[in-house]
Order: structure tokens, then sequence, then C-alpha cells
């Protein structure tokens, strides 16, 4: 296909700015589907995805369109909105020749809008600024116009005003793709170069590879090789991604996108960013620098029931399937027995990976408190990567111990600023800048240890500021700290499950709040139970859960019938989240509770 006339475009927005709604339109716009089969939010396919309104996995779709008797390819390239899924975004940006930026035209810019267009600009995009939501009565057009100017410093003179919802001004948007998105270059007969943007895997096909093609082309039977493992295989079929099914072709293009079957029955080695060449005449050059995923935050997953600890390995080798960037490695807990270490790109990763585990798999589950990674630097001169605090060295054998940070944008209204500031010293983070959008809103940009915000940063962001403050964290470097693990002892045994990396200066109070709230959490027993926190050998705090005899309807006298029986079953159902800590009962909330201490 002739180059010019080809498009590749993604869309990028802050979460809720109608990313999706305004996909939907387009295709429906350029006619691939009927008004019946428009399924709202076709391009979210996965159950989670649909009932939580996120984009986890990016999709692509070819649409064709015609603008003055001119046939057109448009390649629509969704991208994931969560900062979790930021390498993805990243390389679905990679392979587009320009972005749609959508920006609510009642919310205005958001700390997402502008994490997503530093992407954008780091990958040469056209950026195509889209107001969306006009239609609602708080909208405001022309100020959001102005925010874009001053916040992203690029002309909005031009910005396309939209309704996804009703439909107004998408014609001219899909006109202005066409116009104002650049088409792409590229050398058809040059050797093969095409970079893999997404993989899954489909239960007949095995493992797809989603690609843009740069120079030459993909074929029918070629012999392409990974450039990062340098495996070689078979091409067996190609297709072109619609929206309602996969379109067969013999060969993928120069600028082009499109699925390639190789065979493979998982998606281990088809890693995103990877670059497909010609096996026998390969490209010189890879497209851009390949790192695999990394995963941030770990986590140990216990099965509730020990018994199937074998199913929850399935289960994981099932879900890595269609996820390369999920990693895990089985563990042993004194407290919990066997399990697994996984590990995750962030906070959200880890939500949709262990409500899947549970819903789809039918697995119990106990999560651990998760934890950053930590570079521990030893007296012997060698280096340690710790995953899991109750693994941290002795304190005599350790130099220093390095943790991530994160640069921190959070985008709020000034009446906020005051408390939202507060918050962040109170997370040890350091202000790199602070800047004015308007007189109404303020962008701050804070250095801050990743551990401070893996767990309830960001709902206690939301509640100071009303939900208004946006948030957005991008990985940076490791910095020493003055760091010890805190642990706890129940009825004088360390629960290592609930060991936890906290700073020195933080320990006595951390420890002094753990142990309140796990005495609130720990159900009373018929023996009297000590709680502890210790750092080394020394004990910090000590709360006492007093004994209780266990049939919890003793305190409703009276004879209430349905009431005891709804106690009953409450009390049948709590059991199922109960691990045994040696004699003691613990509820899965405990496991989490350790990070929430301030
Ligand atoms: N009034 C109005 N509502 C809209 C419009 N576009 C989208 N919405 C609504 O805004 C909400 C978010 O839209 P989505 O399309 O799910 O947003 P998104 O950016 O794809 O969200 P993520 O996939 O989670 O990043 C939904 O409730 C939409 O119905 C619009 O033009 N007008």
């Amino acid at each position: 296909m002739d180059l010019k006339h080809i498009r590749n475009f993604s869309i990028i927005a802050h979460i809720d700015h109608g990313k999706s709604t305004l996909a939907d339109r387009i295709i429906q716009e350029c006619g691939s589907v009927t008004e019946r089969e428009l399924k709202s939010q076709m391009m979210d396919t996965m159950d989670i995805e649909q009932e939580r309104g996120i984009t986890i996995k990016a999709q692509s779709v070819r649409l064709d369109y015609v603008k003055d008797g001119e046939h057109y390819v448009l390649n629509l390239i969704d991208t994931p909105g969560h900062v979790d899924f930021s390498y993805e975004v990243s390389k679905s940006l990679a392979s587009s020749d320009g972005a749609l930026l959508i920006v609510d035209a009642a919310q205005g810019v958001e700390a997402q809008t502008i994490a997503n267009v530093y992407l954008a600009l780091d990958n040469n995009l056209e950026l195509l600024p889209v107001i969306n939501k006009i239609d609602l009565p708080a909208a405001e057009p022309e100020r959001v116009a102005e925010e874009i100017e001053s916040s992203i410093g690029i002309d909005a003179t031009d910005a396309l005003m939209v309704s996804a919802k009703t439909g107004v001004g998408i014609r001219e948007l899909v006109d202005a793709i066409v116009d104002r998105i650049p088409a792409p270059v590229g050398d058809p007969v040059a050797p093969t170069k095409a970079i893999i943007y997404d993989s899954w895997f489909d239960p007949y096909l095995g493992a797809l590879a989603l690609v843009r093609v740069f120079d030459g082309s993909i074929r029918k039977k070629q012999i392409v090789k990974l450039m990062s493992n340098n495996e070689q295989h078979e091409v067996l079929d190609l297709m072109y991604p619609h929206p309602l099914k996969k379109m067969k072709t013999d060969s993928i293009g120069s600028g082009e996108i499109g699925i390639v079957v190789l065979g493979l029955k998982d998606v281990g080695t088809l890693n995103v960013g990877d670059t497909i060449t010609d096996a026998k005449n390969p490209t010189a050059e890879p497209v851009g620098d390949y790192e695999p995923a990394k995963p941030f935050v770990f986590a140990g997953l216990y099965p509730i029931d020990t018994d199937k600890f074998e199913d929850l390995r399935d289960a994981l080798d099932k879900l890595r399937l269609n996820d390369s960037s999920l990693s895990y490695e089985p563990e042993t807990s004194i407290a919990l027995g066997f399990g697994f270490r996984v590990g995750f790109l962030g906070m959200l990763h880890m939500e949709v990976v262990k409500e899947r585990l549970e819903r789809e798999f039918d697995l119990d589950l106990i999560a651990t408190a998760p934890s950053v990674v930590y570079d521990v630097y030893l007296t012997d001169g060698s280096t340690q990567e710790v995953h899991n605090p109750s693994e941290l060295p002795p304190v005599n054998h350790i130099e220093r111990i390095e943790e991530p940070y994160v640069k921190a944008t959070v985008i709020t209204p000034t009446e906020y600023l005051g408390n939202i500031m507060n918050l962040l010293v109170a997370k040890r983070g350091l202000q790199e800048k602070m800047d004015y959008l308007n007189e109404e809103r303020v962008l701050l940009e804070y250095s801050v240890p990743m551990n401070e915000i893996v767990v309830d940063f960001y709902d206690k962001l939301k509640s100071i500021s009303k939900g208004y403050a946006s948030f957005d964290y991008e990985p940076t470097d490791f910095r020493e700290g003055d760091l010890v693990k805190l642990d706890v002892r129940v009825a004088g045994d360390v629960v290592d499950a609930l060991s936890v990396i906290v700073p020195r200066e933080q320990a006595e109070q951390r420890g002094r709040a753990l142990v309140k709230s796990m005495k609130e959490l720990i159900p009373r027993q018929l023996f009297e139970v000590a709680v502890q926190a210790s750092v080394g050998n020394k004990v910090i705090a000590r709360e006492t859960v007093k004994s209780m005899g266990k049939n919890v309807t003793a305190k409703c006298y009276g004879g209430d019938i349905t009431r005891k029986r709804k106690l009953l079953e409450k009390q049948k159902a709590g059991k199922k989240r109960m691990k045994a800590i040696g004699k003691v009962q613990l509820p899965q909330e405990a496991f989490m509770s350790v990070l929430k201490m301030d």
C-alpha cells in the first residue's frame, strides 16, 4: 500500500476523559461497523476492563476512510491509560506517527495528560489537541485550550471541539487525522524491520504479535528473527486487525500495522518492544532500545487452602500466556506456607491479577503487603536485590540500602495545595517544580520514594482534594535511605509475611500504630494473644488481644433468630479469609494493614 495513504495514530488522555468512547465513534464514522454492531466501548475487550471502565491491553483497529475521493487506511492504536502500563503506552506511541491528545472540556489538563504528552514528544509525534465532552453544561473549551497552551506549550488554536457522546465534531476530527497526522516514512524494499507493540494468546492460533512495520515487509512463510534473543520462527499467518474480525493477508507492508502468527505456545518470547527482522537478511539496527518490562512492586500470593498451591501455579501459568509482564517464583513463608512471590508493574496490575486469579480460577488468596525492590549493599562488597522484606540480611551485614524513587506529578486546584504539599512532605517527598497553570490550578513535581506511594498515596490525595487532584508517576533512580526491618510477632512468633521495611525514624510510630490496628483486626481467641512490633531483637510496641468465647451470638441476648443466623453466617464467611498463624487466626486485612500505618 502507498505510504501516502496510511495514517497511524494513537489516542492519549487522562483517565475518563473519553478515549474509549471516542475510539468507538471514530470506528463508526469510518463505517467499519454499523450502529447495531457498535457495542459500546468495543475496544475494551476484557471483562474486567468493561466492568471497571479501564483499558488494560492496547488494542488496534484498521479502518478505511474516503476523503476527497481518495481512499485512506487509518490505523487506530489504542493505548492503556493507567500509569502501571506506561511501558506499553510508550511502545504503542513508538508505533504511531501522531496522537490525538484528548482533554475533557470540563476538567482540563490533568497529571496523566502531561505524562502522556512527555512520552509522545519523546517519540516525535505530531499532537492533535482534541477537546472532548463539549456537550457538558460545565464545559469551558476556551479555558481548556489556554491550559493546553500554557502547560504543554503546543498551539491549541486549531484544537478540535468534539463530543464523543453526541457525535458532534467527529467527521471534522477524522478529516483532521488525514490532513494533519503525517504519513509514515519507511523504505518498502529495505530488510524487514518491525516492532512488537502488543502480544497476547489466542486459544486457536497460539501467541500473536501486534506489529508496526517500518521498513520492508513481513510475508507469509518468511523466516523471521526476534532481535532481542535471536530466536527464528516461520510466519504462519498474517492478519489486519479489524474491529469485528481479523482479515487475513499475505503480507504486511512498510508503514502498516498487523498481527503476526508464529505458532508459539505462549507469549513468553514475544516481548513488547522487541524488533522482528528477516532471519537471512537482517536489518542493521533494531527499532529503539528494547528493555523487558520491569516489575516495580512485589507481593506474596498464598492460597488460603494449602492444597491449592498447584492450582495457583497453573492459574499463574495461564495468566502469563497473555501477560508477559507478569513474573513469579515459588516462595515459602513460615506463616503462610507455600505460595508465590509475584512481580507487578504497579498497584493496579496487582489488583487486576489478584482479582482474575480469584474470579476466573476460583482461588481464595492471601496477598501480603506489596513491597518495592531494594538494592542492599553488603559489608562483604556484594549486592543483593531484596523483593521480600523478610529476606533483608541481618543489620550487621548491611553497609547501606538504596530504595527506588519516582518523579510524581500532581495537578490540583490551588485551595488544596497546602494539604497536598504536607502530604508529599510526610511521604518524604522533595519538591522539584511548582508551576501555576492559571490562577486556579497548580502543577507540582516531587521526587518521592516509591515505597511511599505504592499503597494508599492515591487514596489519600483523592480524599484531601475531594477528588480534584490528579496524579501520575514515573520511576527515576535509586537513592540511599536509612531503613530498617519492622517485624510483627503474634503470640511470640515473628510472622514473616508481615515484615516491612520502613525509615528508621518512623519505625517506632509505625510499630505502635501497626500493633494497635492488628489488635482491632485479630478476632478474640479462646486465649490471650500478645501482638508486638520489633526492630531486630528490640520490642518497640505491644498490645494484647483479650480472650473471649468463640460463639459470637453470645452477645445478642434476646431471641432474634434472624440476627443470630446472620451473625453465624458472617462468622462462617469470615473464616474463609482467615489464616491460622500458630494457634491464632489472622484475617486477610491484617496482611494489608502493615503499609497503611502513619
Ligand atoms: N457528556 C459526555 N460524556 C462523555 C463524552 N465522552 C465520554 N463520556 C463519558 O465519560 C466517561 C469516560 O469515558 P471513557 O471513554 O470510558 O474514558 P476513557 O478515557 O476511555 O477511560 P479509560 O479507558 O479508563 O482511560 C464515560 O462515562 C463516558 O460515557 C462526551 O463527549 N460527553
